[in-house]
């Protein structure tokens, strides 16, 4: 049967491209202008797979993206978004996108990305057998402690940002492990709501809450003596914890709604891209649940602190698009390269897989030049349109950044914080909202 496929753009001439496009590879496509119009649609029909414009008239491509894994975490979202807005980006993969494409699109790209998401099975990842061991200073002290914690049951948590590879980190350390044989299944915490990320973890009964038409097997259940990978474990509920906290204590668990008890055999692995000690600290995440998943912390770098690294990754990721794509590429000017050093990879190696993969995709020549890198990458920075946007972004972080080192100097006493900054307690409120800061 045709894979069912849901264009959210409010531009219509590239939805109804798109469409034909897919439509053209055997996919059966439906579109909508709006918020509003996607989400009508969502809770009426079910697609295999949600492709959604980040900028929509009324809401954004992050706001579909939690609407529909609120009704259903399984189904892939990616995201398209332009290159200036790559934060997005990296924000959406956080909160469980399963990819993001930028603009200008390219219809060859959008199809491998489409193709191999309704392929994935959202959470049980096949094994890599790319994972590229780590030879650079800042990730040779990881590799080792992989290889370590890998043949033992203790409990891992991976601390990195978002795209610096803590899944490959998981899986690998599951494919060394005793138990390569068991399943390892990835389940996204990220945009998980209690009721659904309970059900995803442990299953449920018929009918023990709206929507649960069918008994569900949990990832608990299913994964036998495997890997459980849970990433951005830091947003699961309140609920969600305690239940979890439980489970491992006890080694036993039930499915929501039945009293029917199953074990608890599965090795957990954790993954935050925030520092999950320090958001249990301040209360954020409950500590006697932070230990018993930090028993062991793999710090992943970010990649602008493997630079020395950098080389080996391109080449990877330059090889493995030319194969896919069929091209006879060698590799990158020295100019891209040099370019490439001084770029700080906000998305990390997600990100420059994508760029690499682009690159490759869009280059005529057996050299990539840097005519088929993104401008945003390309250009100094004073030469970009967007330079102002930028202005405004660096002063926020600014603000943002001394308003938490405040907070956190007065524990968290907003009057005594506001009398430190020298503003009202009102004006202070509106900054915490605003620039989104956790108080
Ligand atoms: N060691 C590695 N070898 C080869 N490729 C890698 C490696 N680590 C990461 N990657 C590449 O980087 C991409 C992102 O990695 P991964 O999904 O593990 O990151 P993550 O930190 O879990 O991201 P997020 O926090 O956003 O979920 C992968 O799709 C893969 O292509």
């Amino acid at each position: 049967m045709n894979k069912k496929i849901l264009i959210i753009d409010d531009d219509t001439s590239f939805s109804l491209m798109v469409s034909g496009y897919l439509a053209k590879n055997e996919m059966e496509t439906t579109t909508a202008g709006s918020f509003y119009k996607a989400k009508s649609l969502i809770d009426k029909e079910y697609f295999d797979l949600i492709l959604s414009d980040h900028r929509l008239p009324d809401g954004s491509g992050l706001d579909v993206l939690s609407y529909s894994k609120s009704k259903n975490p399984d189904i892939p979202v990616v995201l398209i978004t332009a290159y200036s807005d790559i934060r997005v980006a990296v924000n959406a993969i956080k909160k469980g996108a399963y990819e993001y494409i930028t603009k200008p699109v390219n219809a060859t790209e959008l199809l491998h990305i489409v193709q191999r998401a309704l392929k994935s099975n959202s959470h049980s990842t096949s094994l890599s057998n790319d994972y590229i061991v780590s030879v650079g200073s800042q990730s040779k002290e990881m590799d080792e402690h992989i290889r370590l914690v890998a043949p033992t049951e203790v409990a891992v948590l991976i601390q990195g940002e978002s795209g610096t590879g803590k899944e490959y980190v998981a899986r690998r350390i599951h494919e060394l492990s005793h138990h390569r044989q068991d399943p390892f299944v990835a389940v996204d915490c990220g945009a998980l709501t209690t009721e659904i990320a309970s059900s995803e973890l442990f299953g449920h009964e018929k009918g023990s809450f709206t929507g649960a038409v069918d008994d569900k097997i949990g990832h608990f259940e299913s994964v036998g003596k495997g890997t459980i990978f849970l990433d951005e474990v830091g947003n699961l509920s309140y609920n969600v914890q305690i239940k979890l906290l439980r489970a491992i204590q006890e080694r036993r668990a039930h499915r929501v709604g039945s009293n029917k008890e199953f074990p608890i055999k599965a090795r957990i692995i954790a993954a935050s891209n925030d520092d999950l000690r320090q958001k249990a600290k301040e209360g954020g995440f409950r500590e006697d649940l932070f230990h018993r998943l930090n028993e062991f912390t793999i710090h992943v770098p970010p990649l602008r602190n493997r630079s020395d690294e950098l080389p080996t990754f391109i080449n990877h990721f330059c090889n493995e698009a030319a194969k896919e794509f069929g091209k006879n590429i060698h590799g990158f000017s020295d100019e891209v390269m040099e370019v490439f050093q001084h770029y700080d990879w906000p998305g990390n190696l997600r990100e420059l897989r994508n760029v690499v993969r682009r690159s490759v995709l869009l280059s005529k020549n057996e050299w990539i030049g840097i005519e088929a890198i993104p401008p945003e990458i390309a250009e100094p920075l004073s030469m970009q349109p967007s330079t102002l946007i930028k202005y405004t972004e660096a002063k926020e972080i600014a603000e943002k950044k001394l308003i938490e080192e405040t907070l956190r100097k007065v524990k968290h006493n907003k009057s005594k914080a506001a009398r430190l900054l020298g503003i009202d307690r009102k004006t202070l409120y509106n900054k915490l909202q605003k620039l989104n800061i956790d108080y």
